[in-house]
């Protein structure tokens, strides 16, 4: 009896919903300091006599692609897989979420120091102390919240496996999602609560994500918990995982469905994230909307993948299609900012459409892509494979940022208006227009990929007895 109720840990549906309410949370945190500075992009380019930093795009650039240099070139979202792999989800979680803690710190030290304006030259361009500090507080915050953001997949996978893991992973976005949508929504909001204030925010953000440490703590007590507990029910006839070794990684690099998915994400990704760090600039510039309002049509993207994202994911769950979603949610994402880069199509009407269906496309491929690594990936490799494709997409966050600040610089200044420069964002929109071509080109690629290796991208996840020995077979027959 007792042993009964001890293994209901593992299998009661409660504890399960339970440990991702609280990880959610805790990217739910990362996610809003992660795009916290978007709205205030306007301030930050604002001179320092009229209160802001007196940033250029190009520094807002720079700053923004900070997310991704440890990551990409430390390679340290690799070394957080191998230790997620090596050491597990609890130790690698709360390593993740206090490495977000600094480099939160450290930015908001950054942007709240004075430095007396002086500056130091890096790789011959100039930087001026507060952003350099507050880029390297990013960098260092970019490298927490992937490896948060790996450790919490691969939770999910171990709590969900077999039941209902894309909607979980669904839901995990939503709640992620969340923290995007407050970050851009009420930022501006906040900032002008606090007398145009930049700092303000982020020390909010910071207590945000202490409370966001504590409730990653209260998952690492419930997984011990149901360690203990499956240990002490084992029968000793359980397959033992295999542990990781270090050429796993060649048997992950080699797969060219791994590459496939790589590729689509660091694509279809850079044409969003980065897009959005720049969206409420383009509201007030393309659509002439109020900087403190600026964040609220770009917010409705994360707010509407809170339903979306779930539900997509449900959908997957229950009749498959996963290659042909993100197929789908390529071709949107083409005609979205094909029409944003247009010039006349400059109401807030058509803003508010196109921000819809982003956020529709911005959950139909996230929603699949996610769940459909273990397919390909066995799960003892999966801190791993997911690492790597993050390391990819890192290139992605980082240098697109980075390109679109100096497209903005030399090519699309219209004006000057209060000491700020305005822009036409028409080269931007369709430099990440170009991106959705490649993904779509990416994700046809990896559909026929999935044809010939039958990786199960088109099956449900949850599979009926019968699903289960088709789904094996064909596996079976791809590895052939
Ligand atoms: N690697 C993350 C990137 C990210 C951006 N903001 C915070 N994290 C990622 O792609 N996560 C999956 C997602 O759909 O958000």
């Amino acid at each position: 009896m007792t042993e009964q109720i001890q293994r209901k840990l593992s299998e009661s549906k409660t504890a399960r919903w339970a440990v991702l309410a609280l990880v959610a949370f805790t990217m739910l945190c990362g996610y809003f300091i992660t795009d916290m500075m978007a709205p205030l992009q306007d301030l930050l380019q604002t001179p320092v006599d009229g209160g802001g930093l007196g940033w250029t795009a190009n520094e807002y650039g720079k700053f923004t692609s900070a997310y991704g240099w440890f990551n990409v070139f430390f390679l340290m979202l690799i070394f957080g897989g191998m230790i997620l792999d090596k050491m597990g989800v609890r130790f690698t979680g709360v390593m993740a979420t206090s490495i977000m803690l600094v480099g939160v710190f450290i930015k908001w030290f950054g942007v709240s120091h004075d430095f007396g304006g002086e500056t130091v030259s890096i790789f011959g361009t100039e930087w001026g102390y507060p952003l350099l500090v507050a880029s390297l507080g990013y960098a260092l915050f970019g490298v927490g919240v992937e490896i948060a953001g790996i450790t919490v997949s691969k939770i999910i996978v171990k709590w969900f496996k077999g039941k209902e893991m894309a909607l979980a992973m669904g839901l995990e976005m939503a709640c992620a999602r969340i923290g995007t949508g407050l970050a851009i929504g009420i930022t501006p909001l906040l900032s002008r609560a606090f007398g145009n204030s930049i700092s303000m925010p982020i020390f909010i953000g910071l207590i945000l994500l202490c409370i966001g440490l504590i409730s990653f703590i209260v998952f690492v007590v419930m997984d011990k918990r149901r360690d203990v507990e499956d240990a002490a029910a084992a029968t000793g006839e359980e397959e033992a995982e295999e542990p990781f070794r270090f050429g796993d990684i060649l048997d992950i690099i080699t797969l060219k469905g791994f590459w496939y998915m790589a590729l689509l994400c660091v694509l279809f990704y850079s044409a969003v994230f980065p897009f959005l760090k720049y969206a409420p600039n383009l509201m007030i510039n393309k659509f002439g909307i109020d900087p403190e309002w600026s964040g609220v049509i770009p917010a409705l993207l994360p707010f509407g993948n809170i339903l979306l994202t779930p539900f997509f994911g449900n959908l997957y769950d229950r009749k498959g299609k996963g290659a042909t979603i993100m197929i789908i949610g390529s071709v949107m994402l083409i005609f979205i900012h094909c029409m944003f880069s247009i010039p006349m199509l400059n109401n807030w009407i058509v803003a508010l459409c196109l921000i819809i269906l982003l956020g529709i496309a911005f959950s139909l491929v996230p929603s699949a892509m996610w769940p459909s690594v273990p397919k390909i990936i066995p799960e003892n490799k999966l801190g791993t494979a997911y690492a790597l494709i993050f390391w990819v997409q890192n290139w992605g966050l980082m240098g697109v940022p980075y390109m679109i600040g100096i497209v903005l610089d030399k090519y699309c200044i219209t004006g000057m208006v209060d000491g700020k420069p305005t822009y036409n964002y028409m080269i931007p929109m369709m430099i990440f227009t170009c991106f959705g071509i490649l993904a779509l080109f990416i994700s046809l690629l990896l559909k026929r990929e999935d044809r010939i290796k039958g990786y199960g991208l088109e099956l449900p996840n949850i599979q009926k007895d019968a699903d289960i020995v088709l789904a094996e077979e064909m596996i079976g027959e791809g590895q052939r």
